[in-house]
């Protein structure tokens, strides 16, 4: 049986389509301190699908952050392979594959809400100012803001400043959005809700989601998986895929096998901890 149209195994434009979203293979990360060499990361490997939600919880100075930054082609790690859809990241970054939100949204107090969204198309000199203007519009619209266009940050509540924030991180429509404690240091109830908000976003967008945490709840609520680090040096200790179903609603938090996915994690991390205390 013949089918013209079929992938054939040598198709290079096939294969980049069905390359996994983010993938690394024994990525190291040395740094040097004090004049002494210390190992952050340890031989990482980990694939993650495009449209996945993925987590990574561990301790402080496991090396979350540092993975973050070479995944987004920030820092060239000391060994291993990193691919993103096929490309370096280096060649991803500059193809604005990658949107980031950072736990302080870091909004320009001089610019309005819809001005700080607009930001990334302007810099990218991408589009004319009325298309600008109407996609920020747009993903002002979509992160719950549509009212609140012609406010200055100082304006706006914490939730709404990261909600800004999400808005400008999709500005140039990434595939892949990198979140590093995005919500850390919001209230609980104000947490839940963005949680929920962030869910819908990348559903609606079908971006690839990393999140950084140190929030096991909030790991279990998001990801399809969870990546466990141990600190000294940062490595993955555990993958645990999180068998609850989509679409998740705030109903979820209570029930038995939320519960069990959490406790699964607390135990993995706290087992971790006892083994790695000096
Ligand atoms: N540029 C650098 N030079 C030297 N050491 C670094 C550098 N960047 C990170 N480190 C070290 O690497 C380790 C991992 O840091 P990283 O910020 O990635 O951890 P983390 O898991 O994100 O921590 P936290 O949860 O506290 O934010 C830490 O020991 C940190 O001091």
């Amino acid at each position: 049986m013949s089918n013209s149209h079929a992938a054939t195994i040598d198709d290079p434009v096939d294969d980049a389509a069905a390359a996994p979203a983010i993938e690394l293979a024994d990525v190291t990360q040395n740094f040097a301190l004090d004049g002494l060499d210390f190992t952050a990361l340890e031989r990482i490997s980990l694939s993650i699908a495009r449209g996945e939600f993925v987590s990574l919880v561990g301790p402080s100075g496991c090396g979350k952050s540092t993975l973050l930054r070479i995944i987004a082609g920030l820092l060239a790690p000391s060994g291993g392979t990193v691919s993103i859809g096929g490309q370096d990241p280096a060649t991803a970054r500059a193809a604005r594959e990658f949107g980031f939100v950072f736990q302080d949204p870091v909004l320009l107090p001089w610019r309005t809400a819809l001005e700080n969204v607009e930001l990334p198309a302007l810099v990218a000199k991408q589009g004319s100012k009325a298309d600008r203007r109407a996609h920020a519009r747009e993903l002002l619209e979509l992160v719950g803001l549509g009212d609140f266009a012609a406010a200055p940050p100082a304006a706006l509540s914490g939730g709404m400043q990261r909600r800004v924030g999400i808005a400008r991180a999709l500005a140039l429509d990434p595939s892949i959005l990198l979140l590093d404690e995005p919500f850390g240091a919001l209230d609980e109830i104000t947490r839940q809700k963005m949680n929920s908000e962030l869910l819908r976003i990348w559903s609606e967008r079908r971006t690839t989601a990393l999140l950084v945490t140190h929030n096991v709840g909030e790991a279990v609520y998001l990801s399809d998986r969870v990546f466990v680090m141990a600190a000294r040096p940062g490595r993955i200790v555990a993958e645990v895929a999180i068998d609850l179903p989509r679409p998740r609603t705030l109903d979820l938090l209570e029930q038995e096998r939320f519960f069990a996915h959490t406790k699964e994690l607390t135990r993995l991390l706290l087992h971790d901890a006892e083994e790695t205390a000096p």
